[in-house]
Parts: C-alpha cells; structure tokens; sequence
C-alpha cells in the first residue's frame, strides 16, 4: 500500500481508538461524580500536542483548532453516554480502568495521529477523496456526522513547518 494510503488508515484507526477512550473516561468520571469537562488537562493536551507536532515536523499553531476539535468531539461523545446511562445505566462487565490509564492511551493516540498528519502532508496533502474516506472510517459509539465534519475541516488547515 502506499505511504499515503498507510498515512490514511493509522490516522482514522487512532482517532477511532481516542474516541473509543471516552466511554471509559466517562465511566470512570460518572461514577467518581465528576464533571465531563477538564480546563486543566485540556491545557495540558494542547501543550504537550504542541511539542509533539513541531517534532513531527508541523507547524504548531495550525495543529491546535484540531486539537481543540478532537477535545470537543470527546466531550460531545462523553455528554452522550452521560445522557444514556440516565435511563440505560452502565454494564460493567468489562475491567474498569483507572483515568490516568486512559489517558495515557490518549496521549499515545494523539502522538500517533500527528505522526500520520505529518506523513499523508508528505506525501501531498488531503484531498477530497481522502476526505470522504476519512469520513466513511471515522466511526465511533455517539460519533455524528456532524462531529465528522468538524474534525475533517479543523485537520486539512494542519500544515507542515516550511
Ligand atoms: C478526555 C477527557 O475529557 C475531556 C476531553 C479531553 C480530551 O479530549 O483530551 C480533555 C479533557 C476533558 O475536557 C479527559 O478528561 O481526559
């Protein structure tokens, strides 16, 4: 397969497992009665993504309104379980894991999709092929269309450092 086809399929396959994360950051924040929203790490996921991206050879500006989207995309996601589980309360059937855990998981992820920008950039740049197949892989539990639309458009403005 080519670089950009590669580039293509870890980048949906790393966001798809970041939004699989958030019904356990919302489990785990559901049962320890804390809020959906964290200024604290959010600031924090925008600095370390900062660096990470620069070492990735992006700009680190251009990558933070999709950082930023990735982030409210997540929150969207967790709100919706928080919403289901008022009627349809939680199976707990899997292991549950501790925040730091996920989060961990997190960080990985989103190292993994800025090292897949970087590539698919390399290699030409996103398309509007490529953006309709991102948005045909991109799928996660609580994902909506329009959720899609605003990842796709906050990442083609990602650029490379010239
Ligand atoms: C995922 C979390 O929930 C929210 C979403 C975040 C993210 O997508 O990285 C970070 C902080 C929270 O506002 C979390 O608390 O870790």
């Amino acid at each position: 397969a080519s670089v950009s086809t590669v580039a293509i399929s870890s980048l949906t396959s790393a966001m798809n497992q970041r939004m699989l994360d958030m019904k356990d950051v919302a489990d785990y924040k559901a049962a320890h009665h804390l809020p959906v929203e964290d200024m604290i790490r959010e600031q924090s996921v925008l600095t370390r993504t900062r660096e990470e991206a620069e070492e990735a050879g992006l700009d680190g500006s251009s990558v933070q309104p999709f950082i930023q989207a990735q982030m409210d995309v997540a929150k969207a996601i967790q709100y919706r379980y928080f919403a289901q589980w008022l009627s349809q309360p939680p199976d707990h059937t899997g292991t549950q894991r501790s925040l730091d855990d996920v989060r961990a998981s997190i960080s990985l992820q989103d190292k993994k999709i800025l090292e897949a920008i970087s590539q698919k950039l390399l290699a030409g740049g996103f398309r509007e092929s490529d953006k309709s197949e991102i948005f045909s892989l991109l799928q996660a539990p609580h994902l909506t269309d329009a959720d899609k639309k605003m990842l796709i458009g906050s990442l083609v403005h990602v650029r490379r450092i010239k």
